[in-house]
């Protein structure tokens, strides 16, 4: 893809909420990749999950310039210094699942994230300060609804594709359900039409991480001089072991020790190499992320119930119109295939289109940032079908 730039775009009007409020001054942070054909007929939506942004693919020409938080460096997954590869460049490009010779991808960060579009760090214009814990709950469908509202401002009425994976995957079933003659087709990775309550607790552990530690100051910490790092690299630790498999785990890192080939009777130091990685984990995140935004999002995931106000799954697809692709991960136990076999299942009974795919991968939730070679041709194929009807 060569180099990107993320551009920024504010909403035209203020943006209602499913909580009651306005979100006024709404910054939505973006990418796109490929061409806007003449009949702007071939636009895919990207979603991202938890902690990404809108830089989904290709070298970032402007590493940081997403962030909102004085201190947020870029993230490269390949070590290129300076330039960061998007989250999903092995899935967008020329070729690729999203073929860029062929569709004009789009990605934005989501509302409440910290990577440019307004979130709880941006400025309250009532206050002329940070929103903090000020800054409305929102939910995922609200996160589509502002996608709506962005994508009206860049003139493009109907998507080809809306995909994702985990919470962008959820955005894609909420795209589908909120605006279903404008969705030709949904593309679905490691989510679920509802996160069980064990996917619940674990996000209620990593939010009470973060606002316990004392620096969170009830969510008003910016321009304070501390952040809840601590915390947070807490609920990043919980978290990323989540995305991960015990197999994964145990082919990894074993028992194996950092130092030396037998325990040395402390408890502070990190004497197992899986200490020692998810400590890493911890400490690169805090660098990239905003406490305010993991509460925020963790909150939203959780929240995301599609059959919320219906007699069922099934009566909730009922509206849908857009072809939908399930994929899932063998070794997922966070969004586990059952999840993906509910929604497949719900959708038959309602009579929509939809095909599902188990891959049998040992990564665990993150299967879906990894096997990208595995995703692509279910997902080429499946667009190309949708193509051709
Ligand atoms: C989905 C979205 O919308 S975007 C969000 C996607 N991005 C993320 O989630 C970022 C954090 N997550 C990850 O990195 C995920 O594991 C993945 C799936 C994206 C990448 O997986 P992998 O490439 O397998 O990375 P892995 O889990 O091995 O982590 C590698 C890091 O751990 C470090 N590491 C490995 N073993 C150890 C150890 N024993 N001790 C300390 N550090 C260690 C490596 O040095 C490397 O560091 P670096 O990232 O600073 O270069
Ligand atoms: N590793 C991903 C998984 C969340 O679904 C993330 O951090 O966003």
């Amino acid at each position: 893809m060569g180099s990107v730039d993320t551009r920024f775009l504010e909403l035209p009007a203020p943006l209602p909420l499913d909580c009651g409020r306005e979100l006024h001054s709404v910054r939505v942070a973006y990418e796109t990749y490929g061409t806007l054909s003449p009949a702007r007929d071939n636009v895919i939506l990207v979603c991202h999950a938890l902690s990404g942004d809108a830089h989904a693919a290709g070298l970032s020409s402007t590493p940081g310039e997403a962030g909102t938080r004085d201190g947020f460096a870029a993230e490269s997954r390949d070590g290129t210094a300076g330039k960061a590869l998007g989250w999903w460049d092995g899935m967008i490009g020329p070729g690729k699942a999203f073929d860029t010779d062929l569709y004009y991808v789009v990605s934005t960060n989501l509302l409440g994230g910290c990577r440019g579009t307004t979130g709880p760090s941006s400025i309250n214009p009532e206050t002329g300060k940070p929103y903090g814990s000020d800054f409305p709950v929102v939910t995922v469908a609200d996160m589509v609804r502002c996608e709506r509202a962005f994508l009206d401002v860049l003139g493009i009425e109907r998507l080809a594709a809306v995909a994702g994976g985990s919470l962008g995957g959820m955005q894609a079933l909420q795209w589908a359900m909120s605006y279903p003659d404008q969705v030709d087709s949904i593309v679905v990775i490691a989510s679920t039409h509802g996160l069980h309550p064990q996917g619940v607790a674990w996000n209620a552990i990593a939010r009470e991480s973060i606002m316990r530690d004392p620096a969170w100051q009830d969510g008003h910490y910016y321009g304070t001089g501390s952040a809840p790092d601590a915390g947070m690299g807490v609920a990043r630790m919980v978290g990323h072991i989540t995305y991960l498999s015990a197999p994964a785990l145990e082919d990894r890192f074993a028992r194996r020790l950092q130092f030396a080939d037998d325990i040395r009777y402390t408890i502070r130091e990190p004497e197992f190499e899986v200490e020692s990685y998810l400590r890493h984990q911890a400490n690169s995140f805090v660098k990239r992320f905003d406490a305010n935004t993991y509460l925020y999002l963790s909150r939203a995931l959780t929240y995301f119930d599609a059959a919320r106000g219906h007699k069922s799954l099934a009566e909730a697809f009922a509206e849908v119109e857009a072809r939908t692709l399930l994929i899932a991960f063998s070794s997922d136990w966070l969004y586990p295939p059952a999840a993906s076999a509910a929604i497949e299942e719900a959708l038959r009974e309602a009579g929509k289109p939809v095909e599902y795919h188990l891959i049998d991968a040992p990564y665990g939730h993150d299967c879906f940032l990894l096997e990208e070679a595995r995703q692509t041709p279910i997902v080429r194929r499946f667009l190309n079908e949708g193509d051709h009807e």
